[in-house]
């Protein structure tokens, strides 16, 4: 046959034999879909009561964990010791260098609480985490992870530098980044107050 050929027409018994399969296909899905209703129709209680019993011991499991999750968020809002309402005008944007210190963190402790909004930067060498913690996710509160040597640029109202190595052990621990804390770092300090 060319390939342009028109294709020829079906004959009766090529379509009684289509209408027989087609009729089989039909009679085959409608048994597929019955027997599948069926069983589903049987596994419904089953599974009802399956996924009953398995919400309740998921309740079970779950409730103590969402009480702790609401003890949790109680306590994180309630755990910050209250700050004064300050107006824009008095309200100062402060920097305290060596804030995880000894020094350092009780001041921070008096900024916070009058209501400043307190920028603490320190190189975490020896300050100690739990000197600030209690301010961490406060709105006014942010530390910086930073060393002295090297340049900072930040717009504040006030700075009170207080980073060094200040205890002896510390001191000593290596001389020449002492002096060059106590210099360079106060320079630096001084450039920002500029
Ligand atoms: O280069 C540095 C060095 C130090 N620091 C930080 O500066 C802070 C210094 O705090 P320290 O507690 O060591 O020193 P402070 O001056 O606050 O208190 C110190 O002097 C008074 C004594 O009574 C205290 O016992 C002593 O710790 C630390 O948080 C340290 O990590 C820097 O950020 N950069």
């Amino acid at each position: 046959m060319a390939w342009d050929a028109e294709p020829a027409a079906a004959s009766p018994r090529v379509c009684c034999q289509l209408q027989e399969d087609e009729a089989a296909a039909v009679h085959r899905t409608a048994r597929l879909r019955g027997l599948c209703l069926g069983q589903l129709g049987n596994m419904r209680p089953i599974q009802e009561n399956g996924e009953l019993r398995i919400e309740s011991r998921l309740d079970k499991i779950i409730e103590p964990l969402r009480e702790k999750i609401r003890d949790l968020e109680k306590s994180f809002i309630q755990k910050y010791s209250p700050v004064k309402f300050l107006s824009e005008k008095d309200c100062k944007r402060i920097l305290v260098t060596g804030g995880m210190g000894f020094v350092g963190s009780y001041l921070m402790d008096k900024l916070m609480m009058d209501g400043h909004k307190v920028t603490v930067v320190d190189n975490f060498f020896m300050g100690r985490k739990r000197n600030m913690e209690h301010w961490i996710g406060h709105e006014n509160f942010e530390l910086i992870n930073h060393d002295m040597l090297e340049q900072l640029s930040i717009e504040v109202d006030q700075i009170y530098h207080l980073a060094s190595p200040a205890s002896p052990p510390s001191y000593m621990y290596n001389p020449f980044k002492t002096l060059k804390t106590n210099t360079v770092g106060t320079l630096n300090m001084l450039g920002l107050a500029k």
